[in-house]
């Protein structure tokens, strides 16, 4: 589903942001990504998504390689792939219902398809009663659930969030998280970038620690190894 192995990335002004990174995230799985600021979170978060390419090393995204994907095949890559971000990134003008068809009438959806899985997902992420509403009146947590409902649409296998709750208070936040690991009951991978602890530690699962670079631990022992850094 993704693998780094032996993954280095040098940024153009010379920044070593990630050291020899191995990683892999088998089908169905539930991870967290945690570290410091500067750690090489982000950059983890962009050669999965095929935004930056590695300086050295193998990236491998639901069975598309992306050190040598044809640009024919990106596409594909992005269809089965669903991003979150910290600043939600919807579109204002449009409703919440718009919002989600969008992404579904991007990757050529017919109308039809469009109007029977737009509702399933907002139900989903429990704002079918909201779907005619803008995003500036929504809340932010309701405004990131939107977000969750667009990059579930198109049924992706694979869910990223990069620090998905850093703009809500810690309830919202939990909120949130709750919903990306019901949505992994469901069958989707999901790998969330986050560095709030008191939030990881509320699940019991995977948690992948980064430091300067490189991967310090990873299992279902949470922080432990990270503090001690
Ligand atoms: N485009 C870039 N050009 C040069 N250096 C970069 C670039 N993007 C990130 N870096 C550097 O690479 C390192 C890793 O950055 P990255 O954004 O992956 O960290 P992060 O763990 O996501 O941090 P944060 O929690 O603050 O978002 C840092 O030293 C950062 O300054």
């Amino acid at each position: 589903m993704v693998q780094l192995i032996d993954v280095f990335k040098a940024y153009e002004n010379g920044t070593k942001a990630l050291k020899g990174v191995n990683i892999k995230l088998e089908p169905g799985e539930f991870a967290f990504l945690v570290g410091p600021s500067g750690s090489g979170k982000s950059t983890i978060m962009k050669l999965i998504t095929g935004e930056i390419a590695p300086t050295d090393g193998t990236v491998v995204v639901n069975g598309f390689n992306l050190v040598n994907i044809k640009m024919s095949k990106m596409p594909f890559l992005r269809r089965s792939l669903g991003v979150i971000f910290q600043d939600f990134r919807l579109i204002q003008k449009k409703t919440v219902y718009e919002n989600v068809a969008f992404a579904m009438h991007a990757v050529g959806a017919s109308p039809r398809e469009i109007r029977k899985r737009v509702p399933y997902v907002l139900n989903l992420v429990g704002l079918d009663q909201k779907a005619k509403m803008r995003p500036f009146e929504l809340s932010g947590g309701e405004q990131q659930r939107v977000a969750i409902a667009r990059a579930l649409v198109n049924n992706p296998s694979l869910i990223v969030a990069d620090e998905p709750t850093g703009n809500l208070d810690p309830a919202r936040s939990l909120e949130i998280l709750m919903l990306l690991q019901k949505i992994n009951e469901l069958g989707t991978t999901v790998l969330v970038v986050t560095h709030e602890k008191a939030l990881v530690d509320a699940f019991s699962q995977r948690v992948i620690a980064i430091d300067n670079g490189r991967i310090i631990s990873d299992g279902m022992d949470g922080y432990y190894s990270y503090e001690e850094v």
